[in-house]
């Protein structure tokens, strides 16, 4: 997907709220454990009742692969519903990945070409060769870790590296690598006193905003730093919408978490707020 469609599918929707797929078998609805996939049958629900109000859908493979080969397939079958029954939908496989340059190629086919995201996220730690495999797919998002929203980041994040801090120095080397339009970056909410200088440092690119809802992060405060004149901003979260109830009315709880949210980003980009 390019960003002038997912810019386009935010100003239709009026919303810029990505749901994070983020399955755990013990928290779903106990009558959906007798289906023959459970992980499938609750993300097709909760997609079903929440993609009005959502422009993103970002599983974390890491609670697929968790369950092994039926894990993995689920994400497969979640992926290829999301590409067939919404294709104006953008989807982040939230994986995490980085490593030396043709390692990296693997992983950006397995998730670009063979599952078919449009983006994914990788971890910045090894550099420009292990993060411009994945850049070089056209139409694609590689979603660079900088200031993540966990405690544990002030343990490498934003300690100084000279006079810089380390995650400063990940968006401004990063913007020189080769085909660097493709990148978003992950700037947690938690942190959303640091958005101003991440804006000053990447105007134009798209942040993910991991950490509202379950992770107590403020929606205005990350807006008021991290809007831009194209929003720019995808607001991810995960528990606090897709178990707001583990009742038979579990997508529908989730389809009016959903709904409250798009509702204040609709007042925001209205400028009420
Ligand atoms: O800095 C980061 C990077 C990724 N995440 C991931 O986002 C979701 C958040 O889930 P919630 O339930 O809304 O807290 C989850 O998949 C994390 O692994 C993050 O939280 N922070």
């Amino acid at each position: 997907m390019t960003i002038e469609n997912l810019i386009s599918e935010i100003r239709k929707k009026n919303s810029f709220l990505c749901v994070g797929l983020d399955v755990d078998l013990d928290k779903i609805p106990p009558f959906l454990l007798m289906e023959d996939d459970p992980i499938f049958s609750f993300n097709k629900a909760i997609i079903d009742a929440t993609h009005t109000f959502t422009v993103a859908y970002k599983p974390n493979t890491a609670f697929y692969e968790a369950y092994g080969i039926k894990g993995w397939k689920a994400l497969e079958k979640t992926i290829k519903y999301l590409n067939t029954a919404y294709p104006e939908i953008f989807t982040i496989a939230d994986a995490k990945r980085g490593d030396i340059g043709n390692t990296s190629t693997r992983y950006a086919k397995a998730f670009f070409d063979d599952l078919g995201f449009d983006s994914v996220t990788v971890a910045p730690y090894m550099g420009r060769d292990s993060v411009e495999p994945f850049l070089a797919f056209e139409n694609k998002h590689t979603i660079l870790l900088a200031l993540t929203s966990n405690e544990g980041a002030a343990d490498f994040q934003t300690l100084k590296n000279g006079k810089e801090d380390f995650y400063k120095q990940v968006l401004r080397i990063s913007k020189t690598w080769k085909n660097s339009e493709n990148l978003m970056y992950v700037a947690g909410a938690t942190k959303a006193e640091y958005l101003a200088e991440i804006r000053e440092l990447v105007p134009h690119n798209f942040l993910l905003v991991p950490g509202i809802g379950a992770q107590g992060g403020n929606l205005k405060e990350v807006c008021k730093y991290g809007l831009t004149e194209n929003v720019g901003l995808l607001i991810n979260s995960s528990r606090s919408i897709i178990y707001a109830s583990n009742n038979s009315d579990f997508a529908e709880a989730a389809a009016n978490e959903a709904a409250k949210m798009q509702l204040e980003m609709k007042a925001i980009l209205n400028g009420i707020h």
